[in-house]
């Protein structure tokens, strides 16, 4: 009705310094990181710290060849039958024209090398550059979800658990490619789903596709820009927050003649998500049972899970009387 569009928060870390935490701009930024996240679960970060040029690099440079190489090479990015959606997706029944390569713990030069060995068996000149800056783009991003992280922590008076949670905490680089549709209308190439894992940092490249739903159900595109990225919250820290914060839908979908590709960094946690005691009071009981990270990943995935929107609550939800 010739109205705005709605847009996601924008929040400007310029003046933050992850590793000063409480210095410059922090404590504003993280009044509107709490603001953003409880509300809409998700915001436009402004983070120049991820120089455009490195992102530049990190999709022209590693992303593309990456893709480019062929399927038995791709195939090789597996973790094993135990460690399934660790490694390469590709050809899933309803995800056409979806493919994506994720390397655990992508943060450390270490699995980076690895991976890049597993891609590339017989070396090549290239193999050292991509892992400088597959790794040192990781790194960023990391940065930035562990600020959030912190931040979250702190808004909600339990910063003392940031180091704990911090060490139960690994973290998935997956890199995605979402091939053009040739066609003026939208396909969706990734169906609508909450991140199971606690929050989610969305570096896009160029090419828009990602769609945020907002409480009201009015769908959100997040246009891209080199400088910033997307913070989404996910099931896991939905529930160790005791519901405080709002996990939210999204999906991704494209249209016209460009392939589109992003990189996204997860943080999982290692096993048990429980409520702090401090989180749970007369106002705010308990929501979540604790429970096992991998086994409510393996729920989503089951028929049973398939069957429930609100996967999280089908699972391990505590219902009072009125529910
Ligand atoms: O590619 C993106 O922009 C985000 C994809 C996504 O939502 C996911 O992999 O969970
Ligand atoms: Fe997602």
């Amino acid at each position: 009705m010739g109205g705005e569009a709605k847009q996601l928060p924008r929040i400007d870390f310029s003046g933050v310094v992850p590793s000063k935490p409480g210095t410059g701009t922090w404590p504003a930024v993280r009044a509107q990181v709490m603001d953003a996240l409880t509300t809409f679960g998700c915001f436009d970060a402004h983070y120049p710290a991820l120089a455009p040029e490195l992102r530049a690099e990190l999709f022209d440079g590693a992303v593309r060849p990456l893709f480019a190489l062929p399927a038995d090479a791709k195939r090789r990015n597996d973790y094993g039958a135990d460690k399934p959606f660790h490694g390469y997706l590709g050809d899933i029944p309803g995800f056409d024209g979806y493919e994506s390569l994720a390397i655990v713990e992508g943060t450390e030069p270490g699995p980076v090398r690895d991976f890049a060995g597993l891609m590339w068996p017989d070396g090549g000149d290239h193999t050292g550059l991509f892992c400088d800056t597959v790794h040192g783009a990781a790194r960023r991003i990391f940065e930035l979800e562990e600020a959030v992280r912190r931040m979250v922590m702190e808004g909600l008076g339990v910063a003392k658990y940031h180091d704990a949670l911090s060490a139960s905490t690994w973290h998935l680089l997956r890199m995605s490619e979402y091939k053009a549709p040739n066609a003026v209308e939208k396909t969706v190439r990734y169906m609508t789903h909450q991140d199971t894992n606690l929050l989610s940092v969305v570096c896009q490249h160029e090419v828009e596709g990602l769609e945020m739903q907002a409480r009201d159900g009015e769908w959100v595109l997040v246009k891209p820009s080199p400088t910033s990225l997307v913070v989404i919250v996910g099931n896991a820290l939905r529930a160790w927050t005791n519901d405080r914060l709002h996990a939210p839908f999204h999906r991704i979908t494209v249209a016209g003649n460009v392939t589109r590709y992003s990189a996204i960094l997860f943080s999982v946690p290692h096993d048990k998500v429980e409520v702090p005691d401090e989180l749970v009071d007369d106002e705010h009981p308990l929501r979540f049972r604790p429970h096992d990270h991998n086994d409510f990943v393996c729920f989503c995935v089951s028929e049973e899970g398939g069957r429930h929107e609100d996967k999280l609550m089908a699972y391990c939800g505590v219902h009072d009387r009125n529910e």
